[in-house]
């Protein structure tokens, strides 16, 4: 019993092994492997292309231009995009506008618009600016936590808690990242223990879901798999996003994996946007159309316009005078 996800990690049709043998489905719920179904039937999208998309451009993007884009981005069908980040502008110049962003933005009924709030600090002004959500941002590695935020993982937790304690008393939902989930720029390898041990902790503090980032996009189904199935004994599969950057071309079979496993939640960039500062060398996020594509492909439910996400991506292609990254739209362009 004890290799069976040994075995089932190293097969690509697990669900086909499952499927005939009931037995070996239960135990994989019952240990919290995977949820009891297959295939979430409809995946949430979580567009960070205007925060995580645009925070690491080394050329100051016109405040015009991030609120084009969260307009455009509103007209999709995204439930969740995230607008911006309150943190120091001399730790990362390019959210400096953040108040100019979240009050320029014509908000779409039923479209939350989060807002990274690394402290008290953040979350004060991001609450005056307007914003209705929050997300707090933690990490795995000890040294990415200190290079990102400026304080241990420990201390960290300790100004989060204060987020969220007054984030609950104001009910304004509170998410959470744990980023360097499959790997640091610094440590390189991050036990999956720890990233338990921080997705626990924000989940008890009371974050609604907790984003597990593979901040260098360095992860692969192996280790995706490995990471959730540890994580999914303390945090709830329901609780929890992937967030993965596209550095060795892994992000799409890295979400097919979360996605057997039971998760429902889908971090991603329109355009493939992104990139962490304090992360050298990591790539954009996975292009929000080609996640897009998959979903559609898998016959998963998103309730986004694949067509309008494309727009928005050339968009902002155009405005940064680049390339997507997306190869659904550039496939698209070629065909067209
Ligand atoms: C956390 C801090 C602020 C600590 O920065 P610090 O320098 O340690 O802050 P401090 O408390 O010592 O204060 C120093 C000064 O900063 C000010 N300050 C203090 N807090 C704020 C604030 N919120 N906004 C604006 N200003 C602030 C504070 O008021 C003071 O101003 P002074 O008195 O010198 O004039 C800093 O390290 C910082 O801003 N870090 C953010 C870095 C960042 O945004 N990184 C990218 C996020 S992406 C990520 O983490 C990964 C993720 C989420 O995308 C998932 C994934 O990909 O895996």
């Amino acid at each position: 019993m004890g290799n069976v996800p040994t075995t089932v990690k190293h097969c690509l049709s697990y669900r086909q092994i499952i499927e005939d043998y009931p037995w070996l489905r239960s135990w994989l719920q019952e240990e919290k492997i995977i949820s009891d179904h297959d295939y979430p039937e409809f995946v949430k999208i979580v567009e960070v292309g205007p925060r995580d998309g645009l925070q690491n451009e080394k050329e100051i993007v016109p405040t015009r231009v991030k609120i084009q884009l969260i307009d455009m981005l509103s007209t999709t069908g995204l439930s969740v995009i995230e607008a911006t980040s309150f943190v120091s502008s001399k730790w990362v110049p390019q959210m400096a506008d953040h108040t100019e962003v979240l009050q320029g933005i014509q908000r779409v009924p039923h479209v939350r618009y989060p807002v990274l709030t690394p402290n008290m600090k953040g979350f004060q002004d991001a609450v005056a600016a307007g914003a209705t959500e929050v997300a707090v941002f933690g990490s795995a590695s000890e040294t990415f936590s200190r290079k990102n935020i400026n304080c241990s993982i420990a201390e960290s937790m300790l100004r989060f808690e204060e987020v969220i304690r007054t984030a609950k008393d104001r009910q304004i939902p509170v998410r959470g990242y744990v980023s360097c989930a499959l790997g640091c720029p610094h440590e390189r390898h991050v036990e999956p223990s720890k990233v338990a041990e921080v997705a626990k902790k924000l989940y008890e503090m009371g974050c609604y879901e907790i984003s597990l980032g593979d901040t260098i996009g360095v992860g692969t189904p192996g280790s995706m798999f490995k990471m959730l199935q540890t994580v999914m004994k303390d945090v709830p599969v329901n609780a929890l996003a992937v967030h993965c950057h596209d550095t060795y071309g892994q992000a799409l079979p890295n979400i097919l994996t979360a996605l057997q496993m039971g998760v429902s939640v889908v971090d991603s960039a329109v355009a493939g946007l992104g990139g962490c500062p304090y992360a050298q060398g990591s790539s954009g996020n996975v292009s929000t159309e080609d996640v897009l594509y998959m979903l559609q492909g898998m016959g998963i439910e998103t309730g986004v316009n694949l067509d309008r996400v494309i727009e928005a991506g050339d968009f902002i292609c155009n405005a940064l005078d680049r390339r997507s990254s997306s190869k659904v739209s550039q496939a698209r362009s070629r065909t067209l």
